[in-house]
């Protein structure tokens, strides 16, 4: 990426952000926002695609031969390592960029959002050691509907009618798309009905629905820059994390898994890596379109790059996932056109 399209990108926020305040509770999508959306939606595709594969082998990879065999088991290191790098990428596009962007934003609405930030991405790591990464990512699919509620209970915000229908016939199709049901494994009587995998993906939903609050209040309420939203949520998360990581003993244990298994930390900052540059677009797509929009496009992200892959090694797709797939195109489609208020009339 270009320094002049960074440029763009954030110059181009900031004025969305003021027409947004200044006219409707609900973003506007002129033309030129819609460009903006498009290119917010194909960032966040294509980082988090290598984000997702690097995630999988980091997680459920087994480290080591035989009876040396080890797994990784080690979240708060992982996230922390990604929150450093974030806040790092933060600094620096902040420094280079836009060094003199006012904030007023108070400290404890970061903190909140850091902690529920963190919570959420913590419990849907950790998830990954009791459930598989197919079941994750179907769990985590319904991500708008938590935020849009949450956002709703807690930040104020208002939606049109049908706004709520087209983010559950997505919701569906994606679920629908991704559901599989494996008869063979089938549950036993004493299994409870939610195991410790599914209330974590409860938990990480409910978190993530609470994140979408606390940014929907700084983005109405205080205006909040795409780099200082991103600094500050990581800055914040970090220092959770260095508590928890000393607290818990995580840390000595890290360090002495990735001195036997070096090729770790490799894979860590990569990982880290794609998720800053996807972070930057996720930011700019809160800051400029809200939270929901930007659940919207991490969550069909999932769906499209398996579609995708669907396509292109031409393996064939049940009757139960082309009606999810339709519905998907159907409710991006309505959205498109019914989802959001064009002026509000006060
Ligand atoms: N609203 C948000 N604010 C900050 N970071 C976010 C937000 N949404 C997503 N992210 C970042 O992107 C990562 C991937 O999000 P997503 O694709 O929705 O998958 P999941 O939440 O299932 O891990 C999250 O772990 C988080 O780091």
């Amino acid at each position: 990426m270009s320094n002049i399209d960074v440029n763009q990108l954030a110059a181009s926020a900031k004025t969305v952000e003021i027409v947004d305040l200044k006219q409707t509770t609900i973003p506007i999508m002129g033309e030129g926002s819609t460009k903006k959306l498009l290119i917010c939606a194909a960032g966040i595709f294509f980082c988090y695609f290598y984000y997702g594969i690097l995630q999988e082998k980091i997680t459920k990879g087994k480290y080591g031969e035989g009876e040396q065999t080890e797994k990784f088991h080690y979240t708060l290191s992982l996230v922390f390592v990604q929150c450093v790098i974030n806040a790092l990428y933060a600094k620096i596009a902040m420094t280079i960029f836009t060094s003199k962007e006012r904030d007023s934003t108070p400290n404890y609405l970061y903190a909140i959002c850091s902690l529920t930030y963190l919570g959420a991405m913590l419990a849907s790591n950790h998830s990954l050691q009791h459930v598989s990464y197919p079941t994750q990512v179907l769990g985590k699919s319904i991500k708008p509907i938590p935020v849009m509620v949450l956002g709703v209970l807690f930040a104020r915000k208002r939606y049109p009618l049908a706004k709520y229908f087209c983010v559950l016939l997505i919701v569906m199709g994606v679920a629908m798309f991704m559901y599989k049901d494996k008869g063979s494994t089938k549950k036993t009587e004493d299994q409870p009905f939610i195991g410790v995998g599914e209330f974590l993906l409860l938990l990480s939903l409910t978190l993530d629905g609470l994140t979408g609050a606390s940014q929907d209040r700084m983005k109405s309420f205080h205006q909040t820059s795409a780099n200082n939203m991103m600094l500050h949520i990581n800055v914040f998360s970090v220092l959770w994390l260095a508590i928890g990581l000393l607290a818990t003993g995580e840390l000595f244990e890290f360090i002495g898994f990735a001195s036997r298994h070096p090729i770790v930390l490799f894979n860590m900052i990569s990982f880290s890596i794609a998720s800053a540059l996807g972070q930057m677009f996720i930011f700019i797509t809160v800051t400029t379109f809200g939270p929901l929009t930007c659940s919207i496009i991490t969550t069909t992200r999932k769906f499209f790059t398996i579609l995708a892959s669907v396509i292109i090694f031409q393996n064939p797709m049940s009757a139960q996932q082309w009606a999810g797939t339709s519905l998907v195109f159907v409710g991006l489609g309505l959205d498109s056109v019914y989802g959001k208020e064009k002026k509000n009339k006060s």
